[in-house]
């Protein structure tokens, strides 16, 4: 089994909507997140490569620049979501279904990355084998298939 991994990093502040979290995580406060994606193959291509690094990190990061980048994850149901906007219309907002924690951040960039890969390589088996986010020095998340 060959592996490629591809990295990216974003600034991007984010918030807890949920009662229960501290008080720390409930203000909005940013992190420098570092993404790191693995994908999977049993087969080499024609140019024996699992899929060109570039290629793949132009779509990757064009997609995390263009949507996550200095910009505020949220709960989709989150108030915050209208207060900012009601501020500065313009706001980069970025909702999640569930609070954005570094595991749903995980999980929702796995999704997408399966998504990406559709479109660049179509009917080819390519697995997204794991997203990791560093969201801290100290902390990070994965979402990994088996
Ligand atoms: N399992 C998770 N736990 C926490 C998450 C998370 O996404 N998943 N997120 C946070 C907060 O985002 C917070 O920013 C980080 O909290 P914490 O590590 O407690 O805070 P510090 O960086 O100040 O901790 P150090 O002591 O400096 O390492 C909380 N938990």
């Amino acid at each position: 089994m060959y592996t490629i991994q591809i990295q990216h990093n974003i600034e991007a502040a984010h918030r807890f909507s949920q009662a229960t979290a501290s008080p720390k995580c409930r203000s909005i406060h940013g992190h420098s997140w570092v993404i790191t994606l693995t994908l999977r193959s049993q087969s080499l291509n024609a140019e024996n490569m699992v899929l060109e690094f570039g290629l793949l990190k132009r779509s990757w990061r064009g997609w995390l620049d263009a949507h996550l980048d200095h910009a505020l994850l949220l709960h989709e149901q989150d108030p915050m979501v209208g207060a900012v906007r009601a501020v500065e219309a313009g706001s980069k907002i970025f909702t999640l279904p569930h609070d954005p924690t570094t595991e749903v951040l995980a999980a929702c960039l796995h999704d997408r990355a399966e998504h990406l890969l559709q479109d660049l390589a179509p009917n080819v088996p390519i697995q997204v084998l794991r997203v990791h986010v560093q969201e801290t020095h100290v902390n990070a998340a994965a979402y990994e298939i088996e």
